[in-house]
């Protein structure tokens, strides 16, 4: 990808400074310039400026992979949750090289699960952690170091028995509290950097829809348009890394809801309409494997399976205990309900369209979530 640092393109030390000194530093800086431009800022004759535009250019083009390079559907390709009825249905956990984001309401578990992945990600291996290090991206000042070490005590109680692997674990797990958009992405700007240096296994941003829904009123004109921009470059950027690296991206985001018509049919039931995950339809797209966590009733919470590449839609019920998620009984590969199947819809004019993200009908009887007011962002 073109946003790629120049040294980390195979050029040298030395040409790397000069080319910074014109604020020439990515791959993207330079092969925007003409090779005039390069022998100039460079300093190079024709012939090795037409050789470094080559090579970075070579750097960057993405490579190509066979089916049988891909095929190796090992342990090695995932990320394991601990929650084996989790793991079994996405065939070993969260996909590395790509984004998984967990949608939901207000407290009902999101920065739960991210702080659960960290402590997973720097555990040893035999106990299905990735032995790495954790970037994660608070932008709700959410995260806490008391309840990670609570949760990791407890969930592991044995291996964390002693108080110098905990400091081990804590010293691994980089907290990075981004508060606004610009922030966020200037912090996505180094997070290659930030992924090398910190060893990182899993890049967690908690969460990605806080700030973009603080900052930008879609009500107002060109806001929306200026929110895909921004929306549009962050994902990217983690596509990229999560590819180059490698590793999980985790992210999670909100919820919207859309009004519904009319009632379920099932007595003492109110159909309240759709809830979907926030930011809209191109960014529905651009997640790879979606986890929504809803509230079932007062004690039980579900994750759903809303979208994946290997996986069906599934629901499974969870409770958070001191020792964060924990799944409780049989899971449910479930039909998709009624009316939110992936079908393409026609517009009046007959065109084909798509009918954005996929909802998940919900039940106001049931689900209290609801009571508490969920903006809507108007963004489908
Ligand atoms: N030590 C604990 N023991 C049991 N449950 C806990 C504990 N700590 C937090 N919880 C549960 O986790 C919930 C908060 O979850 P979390 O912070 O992950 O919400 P969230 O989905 O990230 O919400 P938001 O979108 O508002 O940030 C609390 O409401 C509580 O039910």
């Amino acid at each position: 990808m073109a946003s790629k640092k120049l040294r980390r393109a195979g050029v040298s030390q030395e040409l790397c400074e000069r080319l910074r000194r014109h604020h020439v530093e990515s791959c993207k800086d330079l092969l925007s310039l003409t090779p005039l431009e390069v022998m100039r800022l460079a300093g190079l004759g024709h012939r090795r400026a037409v050789a470094l535009l080559r090579s970075v250019s070579g750097h960057c083009a993405p490579p190509v992979t066979t089916l049988l390079e891909l095929w190796k559907p090992t342990a090695e390709s995932f990320f394991s949750t601990s929650l084996p009825a989790l793991d079994d249905l996405l065939r070993g956990g969260l996909p590395l090289g790509t984004i998984t984001e967990v949608a939901g309401p207000s407290g009902c578990g999101k920065t739960q699960m991210c702080l659960m992945l960290s402590i997973l990600a720097t555990l040893p291996r035999s106990l299905g952690g990735l032995d790495a290090g954790v970037v994660y991206i608070d932008t709700e000042s959410a995260f806490s170091a008391e309840r990670l070490v609570e949760m990791a005590q407890a969930r592991f109680p044995q291996h964390f028995s002693s108080r110098e692997r905990v400091l081990q674990m804590a010293g691994r797990v980089h907290v990075f509290r981004e508060l606004t958009c610009q922030d966020v992405l200037n912090r996505l700007d180094r997070l290659e950097e930030d992924i090398i240096s910190t060893k990182a296994g899993v890049v967690i941003l908690d969460s990605v829809a806080s700030v973009v829904r603080k900052e930008f009123d879609t009500t107002l004109p060109g806001n929306l348009t200026t929110r895909s921009n921004l929306l549009s470059l962050e994902a990217s950027t983690l596509k990229y890394l999560a590819h180059q690296f490698n590793i999980p991206v985790v992210l999670t985001n909100q919820i919207t809801t859309h009004p519904g018509g009319g009632g379920s049919g099932v007595p003492g039931e109110v159909d309240s309409g759709f809830v979907t995950a926030a930011l809209g339809n191109t960014w529905s797209h651009t997640v790879n494997t979606r986890l929504i966590v809803q509230y079932a009733d007062a004690h039980q919470r579900q994750i759903v399976i809303a979208k994946s590449p290997v996986a069906a839609y599934a629901v499974l019920n969870y409770t958070i205990q001191k020792e964060g998620i924990c799944l409780g009984g049989e899971y449910d590969r479930l039909p998709r309900a009624k009316g939110t199947t992936k079908a393409t819809t026609r517009s009046q004019s007959g065109e084909a369209r798509d009918p954005g993200p996929q909802p998940i009908r919900v039940r106001t009887g049931f689900n209290y979530n609801l009571s508490k007011p969920v903006e809507a962002d108007g963004d489908s």
